[in-house]
């Protein structure tokens, strides 16, 4: 165990590190920070959520003289959301020696950021294309950048960005450091290297697994029209704190948003075609857990940092490996405990098998609940809530009426109503998921760069016609007369059957 005392830091950066409450450097800190601090360049590869952040974060910290006002270390990273976070953490680690930070995003006024810009940050976090904006208006200078980092390099990669990338590096000294870190280094990740870096050190975690253990991570095998029934009992039995759930298109995540919504979950969904505002809204809301089921897809959700995110829910397996990696990172961050199960159409096992191979771990198999199991999870759920009132100290004022509710009731009975006024049963309220064409099937060379790229492409512009948008019979729950009839009195069926919602 490496203590931040030991890797020879500044009184400072010490005093910030203790602040944000870490004790111990993680193994890719532990190894990372003294290359970083020799000023080489590095390729660091670490699982999800093992403080790849910090790790990069503090070499280049120790870099900045705060007396210089030039900017003197830029961050490039995939999405806004990550740009802010990372700018956040970036922040917390300079705070004692007062390093100044700046994001900037697309979606946000530049005129504020250009504002922003005069205050003379020493660091810069941004998204490639709002950078290449700041460069062309010459509002921002990068001739005294002495560090570079590319976060999550290889969605950048997958996105398109690699030539924004050129133009904004074109304008970075050759002589700077470079750092590029990521959970996973597919192989064209190494041509970038090549071509951006100077005898790259590649230091990568030891460990068998690509996945961290504290994941434990399940499939279950189950037909698209079964999905959604599938999805709200295992919330129901799982009863997850926070949970997200990925979806293969933009489309599918608004479905999945109205449908659980509908069902009376607090959920929302975010992607790619939301204005910013309301990406940060719905994640601000996930964080205070006004929201406790996030939907997202793949390209929303990298790198983010959310803690108490119990439950992964892959509602359409990924096609690519690396893609579930992250995925699934979502979870059991920082030594915490989390579980994913994803599903996985009979059609798709061959991916399954894909992803296990690459992750070297067996998922579990799971059998999906039944509607008498969800509303078990419900009741304990219920009772939980029970035990926990019945902690508290000041409940004398209910004491008159409880006990003469208990001279007329058996004390079982009278509790069995308690849990179950208390209990919120499965609601089967039919809903509209339009079904999803399943992946090709496992022969097709999914596995090179090539096809990743048309797959990421599909998922960001939402243009995939999700093909089998054929009538009726194919709704999800809809279509499940049987789980229909249990909440009975429910909402009449007309104001769900709408009709299928098309946005491409
Ligand atoms: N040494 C440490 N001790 C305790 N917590 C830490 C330490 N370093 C980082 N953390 C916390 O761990 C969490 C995950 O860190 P971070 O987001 O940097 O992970 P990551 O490796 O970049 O993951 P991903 O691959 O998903 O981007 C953060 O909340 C961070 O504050
Ligand atoms: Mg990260």
């Amino acid at each position: 165990m490496t203590k931040f005392a030991d890797l020879n830091l500044s009184a400072s950066t010490l005093k910030s590190i203790k602040r944000m409450g870490f004790e111990e450097a993680t193994p890719i800190q532990a190894s990372t920070i003294p290359v970083g601090l020799e000023g080489k360049d590095i390729i660091g590869q670490a699982q999800t959520g093992t403080g790849k952040t910090t790790a990069f974060g503090i070499p280049m910290i120790e870099k900045i003289d705060v007396k210089n006002p030039k900017v003197q270390a830029l961050i490039i990273a995939p999405t806004r959301e990550l740009a802010i976070q990372v700018s956040e953490e970036l922040y917390r680690i300079g705070a004692d020696k007062r390093a100044r930070v700046l994001s900037v995003y697309g979606g946000q006024d530049i005129q504020r950021q250009i504002r922003a810009m005069k205050k003379n940050p020493h660091i810069i976090v941004g998204t490639p294309g709002r950078l290449l904006d700041h460069i062309k208006r010459k509002t921002l200078n990068l001739e005294n950048v002495e560090t570079l980092v590319l976060d999550e390099a290889d969605e950048m990669l997958n996105m398109g960005f690699i030539e924004d990338i050129e133009s904004i590096l074109e304008t970075v000294p050759s002589t700077r450091q470079t750092l590029l870190f990521s959970a996973t280094m597919p192989d064209p990740i190494r041509r970038i290297a090549n071509r951006f870096m100077t005898e790259p050190e590649v230091i990568k975690v030891k460990s068998k697994e690509v996945t961290v253990s504290n994941i434990e991570q399940y499939f279950t095998k189950v037909s698209e029209k079964e999905k959604f029934d599938t999805l709200s009992r295992l919330i129901d039995v799982q009863s997850p704190e926070l949970a997200i759930v990925f979806g293969r298109t933009k489309r599918r995540v608004d479905e999945l948003a109205r449908a659980l919504s509908i069902r009376g979950y607090l959920a929302e969904g975010i992607h790619g075609d939301l204005s910013q505002a309301r990406r940060m809204t719905v994640l601000k809301k996930f964080k205070e857990g006004r929201i406790d089921i996030l939907i997202a897809t793949d390209v929303a959700a990298r790198g983010l940092d959310i803690s108490g995110v119990t439950h992964v829910y892959n509602f359409d397996i990924p096609q690519d490996p690396e893609s579930y990696v992250h995925r699934i990172g979502r979870t059991g961050r920082a030594g915490k405990k989390g579980m994913s199960i994803t599903f996985v159409t009979p059609r798709e096992m061959g991916y399954l098998k894909i992803v296990e191979q690459t992750t070297k771990k067996k998922m579990t198999a799971l059998k999906p609940p039944s509607l008498n199991e969800a509303l078990e999870g419900q009741q304990r759920l219920a009772l939980e809530k029970l035990v926990e009132a019945a902690k508290e100290s000041d409940l004398k004022d209910y004491y008159p009426l409880a006990e003469e509710f208990l001279g007329d009731h058996d004390p079982v009975q009278a509790v069995a109503a308690a849990i179950r006024v208390l209990t919120k049963e499965p609601d089967t309220t039919p809903v509209e998921i339009t079904e999803e064409r399943p992946l090709p099937s496992r022969g097709g060379g999914n596995r090179g760069g090539g096809n990743r790229g048309g797959y990421k492409g599909g998922a960001r512009s939402g243009s995939r016609g999700g093909s089998s948008r054929s009538g009726g019979g194919n709704r999800g729950g809809g279509s499940r007369g049987g789980d229909r009839n249990r909440t009975g009195g429910g909402r009449p069926q007309s104001s769900s059957k709408r009709k299928s919602y098309n946005n491409s």
